[in-house]
Parts: C-alpha cells; structure tokens; sequence
C-alpha cells in the first residue's frame, strides 16, 4: 500500500491560525440543530475524528488523520463511513472561514471539542496535519472494526494502529455518546440514557444491565437492554467484555471515571496522532471555550 502524495510541509504553525478561534467557532456549532439526533452534532464530529484517524497501519506507516484521505473516494463514500459527509459538510463551513487549517487538523480538532464540550476530559491537541493531494490506497477495508464480529478482531484492528488492550478498552468508552443509526450502520439506538454526556455511563451498561438479542430490519442484530431496549451493544462489544484480557479493564472504568477519564484522554491524543510526522516544536494546546 502507498502513502498518499502530501502538500510540501508547510509549517501550520507559521500560518499564524488562530486555533482557539477555530475552537470556539466548533464548540458554537455543536448545539446549532436541537432537531438534530439528540440535540448535538458532537457525536459525529467525534466519530469523524476517529475514522478519519483509526486507518493507520504501523508496520506500513499509511493511513491515520494526516492527508484526511475521506475527502477524497473511496473513503468518502465506503459504507464504514456511512453518516460521516453530515460531519465533513458541517466542517466545511469551519475551513471557509479558516482556510489556512488542515482539514486533518480541522477534523481531529473538532473531535476534541466534541468530547471537551460534552463533558469529557481535556486532551491535549497540536497541529502538524498535512493535506494529502490525492486519494489514499488504503481504503477501510478491513482497517475501521467491523461490529459483527468478535474480540479478535478488535485486537487486530487495534494492534495493526498500535493500540494496546487497555488503550483499546479506554477508546470503546467514545460509545458513551452518540447513537447508531440503521440507515448508516444497520444498527438502532444509543448505548446509555444520555447519549450527549461524556461519562463512564458505556462501562456502567455492559456490567449492570442485562443485555438480550434484538433482530434488526436490517437483517443485522444486536443487544438491546431487557429492561429498556432503546439501549444498546453491537455484537462485539459483548464479545470484548467478556474477554479475560480486556475485562479487568471495563470493570475499573466502571468503577473509577476519573481513571477512564485520564486513559481515554491520553489515547484519544495517541490515536489523532498516529502517523502525523510532528517536527516536535509544534505548540501543545489544552483548549477551553472562550468568548472574545
Ligand atoms: C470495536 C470498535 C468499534 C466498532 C465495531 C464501532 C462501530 C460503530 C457503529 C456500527 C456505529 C454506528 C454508526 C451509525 O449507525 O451512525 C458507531 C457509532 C459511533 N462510534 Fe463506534 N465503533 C467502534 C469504536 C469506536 C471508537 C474507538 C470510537 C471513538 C473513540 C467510536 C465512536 C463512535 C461514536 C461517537 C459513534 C456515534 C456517532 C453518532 O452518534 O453519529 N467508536 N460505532
Ligand atoms: N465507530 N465506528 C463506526 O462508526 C463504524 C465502524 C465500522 N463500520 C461502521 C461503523
């Protein structure tokens, strides 16, 4: 697989890009649509950011945020991505106004400000993301996780980008918001009560509620809470629970927010990060919303 052709490697720093302006100006859109799924287009914001990140392959240093690839087919338009243009379109209007920033910077910054706006830890963030001229060859085929299957295939995923298993388990709590959609996915529904705070609530589902399958429309199916069955598991978020390596890992996150809090801030950077070649002088920035 080939990397994809980047733009020369203009510092961004020297743009002079205001990125706590950018910042604000996300955070302002978040709550713009009430109508809008749960009242917040942080989720798929989010899960921009994590697809456009979670193709990285560390033995062949390709895919990950830099070039933002899914502007480009086939990843734009592959099914894993189906819902996505909703987040890129939204974007689009933050890259007018700023037209300096990378959309590899604008995107993975616009999931921090998801996650921080929510209610979720503050994670550090940095800019170094370069366009890509062209599409990339590693479509995600086989690279984004598919949930049909089992923990096995999490770990291959996960491994493949350089992920560890506590690391893995930290980022599966990104379901604590959003919801799935069955004309995007198949599958229905949130996995918690309050699907635009970020907390541990994902943790506390798996151990606490007792969990059934439901067949989909779809022709897909899932686990759906036997006491409420608004909420929800994908079939391999059941299978890595259960896991004895991953377990130990859910339970503490379960019982100690304050710990997922700081392993998901940590690996949610790892993951942004994956394959940005960073000169290292790039400044750290740890945003809060500002009115100026
Ligand atoms: C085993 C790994 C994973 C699988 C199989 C998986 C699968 C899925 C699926 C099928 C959906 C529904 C998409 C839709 O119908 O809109 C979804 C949504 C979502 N995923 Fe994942 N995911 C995984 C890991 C992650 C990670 C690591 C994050 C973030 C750190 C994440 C963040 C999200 C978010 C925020 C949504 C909701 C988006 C919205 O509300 O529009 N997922 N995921
Ligand atoms: N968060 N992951 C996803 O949204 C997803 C991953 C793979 N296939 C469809 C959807």
């Amino acid at each position: 697989e080939t990397k994809s052709k980047t733009a020369p490697a203009a510092k961004t720093e020297k743009k002079n890009i205001d990125y706590q302006k950018v910042y604000n100006d996300i955070a302002e859109m978040l709550d713009e649509d009430p109508e809008y799924d749960d009242g917040s287009y942080g989720p798929v914001l989010f899960r921009l950011a994590w697809h456009c990140s979670g193709t990285y392959d560390k033995e062949t240093q390709t895919g990950g945020s830099n070039g933002a690839t899914m502007r480009f087919k086939p990843e734009a338009t592959h099914s894993a991505n189906n819902g996505l243009a909703i987040a890129r379109d939204l974007l689009e209007k933050i890259h007018q106004k700023y037209p300096e920033i990378s959309y590899g910077d604008l995107w993975t910054l616009a999931g921090v400000c998801a996650v921080q706006e929510l209610g979720g830890p503050t994670i550090p963030w940095r800019a170094g993301r370069q366009d890509a001229l062209e599409a990339s060859q590693c479509t995600p085929d086989g690279r984004l996780p598919d949930a049909t299957k089992k923990e096995d295939h999490a770990r291959d995923v996960f491994h493949r980008m350089g992920i560890n298993d506590r690391e893995i388990v930290a980022l599966m709590g990104g379901h604590t918001l959003g919801r799935c959609h069955l004309d995007r996915s198949g599958f229905d529904g949130p996995w918690q009560e309050a699907p635009t705070f970020f907390s541990n609530e994902y943790y506390k589902a798996l151990a606490n509620r007792t969990w059934i399958k439901k067949n989909l429309e779809s022709g897909q199916w899932q686990w759906v809470d036997k006491d409420n069955t608004v909420v929800m598991m994908l079939p391999i978020e059941l299978s890595m629970y259960n896991d004895k390596g991953f377990k130990k890992y859910y339970d503490l996150y379960a019982k100690d927010q304050d710990v997922f809090f700081k392993d998901f801030a940590a690996a949610f950077k790892k993951l942004i990060e994956l394959g940005v070649p960073f000169t290292g002088d790039e400044k750290v920035y740890e945003f809060k919303r500002t009115t100026e």
